[in-house]
């Protein structure tokens, strides 16, 4: 299982690395990468788990962020009343997106970050996207709210991309034009 000493930090060069797809039938070892880091976030939303073993909890993985540079990552987000997201996301695209953008009012944090880091992250609002589950099947969905918010996290790091990179240092709170906040 992925503990937290398995994930890297900042300054960390699987950060700031573009990963490269992943081919299929997948190996033995990416069924265990798509496992485990579904497998990380779970346990990590598990209130005794996470004491038990130190772990930071998280909605999103991305392989970068236990350096294997490969184009996937696992999402798992129960919210209350709302359906939830538990997905393995192998080489995702973003194949449409809205005008409109938000951005989580607390701003974002990340499991590779041991910082607050301040400020509004604009992302759209809501996504079209496509990827294929650890059997191969390519499918399509429409996220939005937080699903949408942490899938653009997520994917920022398969580009090398975190999220402070879009905050405005020189506004940091500074008003997102055309943008509906996230609370
Ligand atoms: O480091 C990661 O990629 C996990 C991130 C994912 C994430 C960050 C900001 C916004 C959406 C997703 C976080 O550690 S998950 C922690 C968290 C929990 C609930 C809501 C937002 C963030
Ligand atoms: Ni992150």
């Amino acid at each position: 299982m992925i503990e937290m000493k398995d994930i890297v930090r900042e300054g960390h060069p699987a950060l700031r690395t573009v990963a490269t797809e992943v081919t299929f039938p997948l190996s033995d070892e990416d069924k265990k990468l798509c496992h485990d880091l579904l497998e990380y976030i779970i346990n990590s939303q598990d209130e005794e788990l996470s004491i038990q073993y130190g772990l930071r909890p998280g909605i999103g993985l991305a392989a970068p962020q236990v350096n294997v540079s490969k184009r996937v990552f696992a999402l798992h987000i129960v919210e209350e009343g709302k359906k939830p997201l538990s997905i393995v996301a192998i080489n995702p695209k973003i194949i449409s997106h809205s005008v409109e953008m938000t951005y989580l009012t607390s701003g974002e944090g990340c499991l590779s970050v041991d910082r607050d880091v301040e400020g509004y992250v604009p992302r759209y609002a809501r996504i079209t996207i496509k990827a294929f589950n650890p059997d191969g099947q390519e499918y399509t969905m429409r996220l939005k709210g937080l699903h949408a918010i942490a899938f653009q996290h997520e994917l920022d790091h398969l580009n090398g991309v975190m999220f402070y990179d879009h905050i405005d240092q020189a506004a940091p709170f500074r008003d997102i034009p055309n943008a509906i906040p996230f609370e």
